[in-house]
């Protein structure tokens, strides 16, 4: 039966060394990465969160949970809710509506990058039965993230720069593994984990290999990987002869990546709490918002075996991250061989063949076949006031004062933002994805406007989004942006080369077997196209989940099924700031919220 599942948790800054390096974090309960959160499908989850920090606003985001019902409870400051202010708490209660692989993580500011997340494991049940859940073991959970020593609020202040004071975060320092990584150092390798002793280098890189991994363990000046340290490699412990379900989520700040487990195959089954029709690969890619499971079977010969994590899609400077998966019955601690190589960075092709085999599962609900309304969004990199934004169809998210919900349930919209205006469903179709903005015909050239308006979405309506890429400020660059929507899951109805042409690709979605997610890859000069039901009232973020990205502006809200807001019990002490405020008459009278029901 559904329980409740009560958690107190405490926010605060803390001093901690994810690399070895020390650094301030953001914490919970003292501890980096937050404590990880296990329920049952159904149960509803109670977490009283107090911002210790004292210095600025706080929300947490519970990344795949769909909040139905419950859309005050999605963490996301100026949009469902108002930041908890230092010294103030704030109970999210809401339905783990699903089993899946799942995460949370702060979603204000730039507060993730800042290390605030942790996994959040929902289980299947009688009732909500995963159908590859008899055929596993055990399991392992692997949540990756990328480390950056610039604290965030530098990141923050250079990326809203002008002119020559703009400047770019860069490429994160470290690659995280449950929240460990080793900086500089391609890695532990050098040193043994229980004695500490500094191990032979020429044994991983013999003399006169000057490849950047070597020459980075020749560089290095790490601390000592030896077990109890906060920087020490996870180790995963597997029996011989097993299959282990392994979860593996990225809420990595910007990088993409691949996890390659030595001599192991992986049988893809899951992606962001859905079932998908089982594949077989030797490693996945991984974008920031999105998770799998894989199953894993220990048939190999027993010993330790490395787990590499290597950046994909973005020239690095990051050394690949590394975990062990070591036999019970290993007589070493360490895998022999060299870490293996993840495939190479700019290999898109790849990439797109692993994400293009992720398809339904049988028995997924299929898509609605009517479609109410099209969205094409055109993704641009702009120049708007000396200052380096990302736009959708030239309108980049700049938050209002007042969360969204706030506005719309206090009936303050007009003053709290732009609600007058509706975000634009297409753009200029004369505009050329292969150019530059500056490059465009004058058509095609529009002004980038900063704003805070919506997308109106009417409860029921089936909504097809087309996310169209482009080429970046800089000539010959598109990049690939994983895109996040709240509140629910989406069809993948399918992905294209260049520029969509409705009349041309339509047809070619697939409506069969598209795999439901939370997350998907919008890749370099293409399209990918999206469905969902809007049948859950609330105002979502559907945005770009490169942190550096979301706070350039790389997203849009939508406002959904407005018109059943009063039928929700919007608890004052979520939306009550700003322009909520001066509101005086709510639209619905402000109660606590009863508890959804499970
Ligand atoms: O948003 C970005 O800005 C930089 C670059 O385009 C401008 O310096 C980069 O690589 C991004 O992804």
């Amino acid at each position: 039966a559904p329980t409740t599942r009560r958690f107190k948790w405490d926010v605060e800054y803390i001093m901690w060394a994810p690399d070895c390096q020390q650094s301030v974090m953001i914490g919970i309960n003292g501890k980096f990465p937050g404590p990880t959160i296990e329920a049952n499908a159904g149960d509803l989850i109670s977490v009283e969160v107090t911002n210790s920090m004292h210095t600025e606003g706080l929300v947490i985001h519970w990344h795949g949970i769909r909040q139905i019902g419950t859309p005050w409870a999605d963490g996301t400051a100026a949009i469902s809710q108002c930041p908890i202010n230092g010294g103030e708490t704030f109970t999210y209660e809401f339905v783990a509506d699903k089993p899946g692989t799942f995460f949370y993580h702060g979603h204000y500011g730039m507060q993730r990058a800042a290390g605030l997340y942790g996994s959040l494991i929902v289980n299947g049940t009688d009732q909500q039965k995963e159908p590859y859940a008899d055929e596993y073991d055990g399991e392992l959970n692997m949540l990756l993230s990328d480390w950056y020593h610039e604290n965030v609020y530098a990141q923050a202040a250079g990326l809203d720069g002008k002119g020559k004071h703009w400047e770019w975060v860069g490429e994160p320092q470290t690659l995280l593994i449950n929240g460990r990584g080793q900086f500089d150092c391609s890695l532990a390798i050098e040193r043994d984990r229980k004695t500490c002793d500094r191990r032979k280098t020429d044994a991983y890189c013999k003399e006169g290999d000057k490849s950047e991994r070597c020459e980075l363990i020749r560089r290095s000046e790490c601390g000592p990987f030896c077990e109890g340290t906060q920087c020490a490699p996870v180790v995963f412990d597997v029996e011989p002869g097993k299959t282990y379900r392994l979860r593996i989520a990225s809420t990595t700040s910007l990088s993409a990546l691949n996890v390659h487990v030595e001599g192991h195959k992986l049988t893809v089954v899951e992606a962001d709490g859905n079932s998908v029709a089982p594949f077989e690969v030797d490693d996945i890619d991984i974008y920031s918002g999105e998770s799998y499971s894989v199953l894993l079977k220990t048939d190999q010969r027993p010993q330790a075996y490395w787990i590499s994590v290597g950046v994909r899609g973005r020239k690095p400077k990051t050394p690949n991250a590394l975990a062990i998966l070591k036999y019970t019955t290993s007589k070493s601690e360490w895998p022999a061989a060299v870490p293996p190589a993840t495939p190479a960075w700019d290999n898109v092709t790849r990439s797109k063949e692993f994400t293009y085999k992720i398809k339904a599962r049988e028995g997924t609900p299929r898509p609605p076949t009517t479609v109410d309304r099209r969205i094409l969004m055109l993704n641009t990199q702009n120049y708007v006031d000396e200052h380096i934004k990302w736009a959708i169809n030239h309108v980049t998210l700049s938050l209002p004062n007042t969360p969204y919900l706030g506005a719309y349930f206090y009936g303050v919209e007009s003053v709290a933002f732009d609600a007058a205006t509706e975000s634009p469903d297409t753009f200029d179709r004369g505009y050329d994805i292969k150019k530059p903005p500056e490059a465009q015909a004058p058509a095609a050239q529009a002004e980038t406007a900063v704003s805070n308006r919506v997308y109106k979405v009417a409860n029921g309506t089936v909504v097809d989004v087309v996310l169209q890429n482009a080429n970046a400020l800089e000539a010959g660059v598109s990049e690939s942006h994983p895109w996040h929507l709240h509140g629910h899951d989406f069809w993948v109805l399918g992905y294209g080369e260049g520029m969509y042409e409705h009349d041309r690709d339509f047809k070619k979605l697939d409506v069969t077997s598209p795999p439901l997610r939370n997350t998907v890859v919008l890749f370099p000069n293409g399209w990918t196209a999206l469905r969902f039901v809007a049948d859950n009232p609330g105002v979502w973020a559907f945005h770009c989940h490169i942190e550096p990205h979301l706070h350039l502006g790389m997203g849009v809200i939508i406002a959904e099924g407005m018109e059943r807001l009063h039928e929700l019990n919007v608890p004052k002490e979520a939306v009550m700031c700003g322009q909520a405020t001066r509101a005086a008459v709510p639209l619905a009278p402000a109660t606590s919220p009863s508890p959804p029901s499970p």
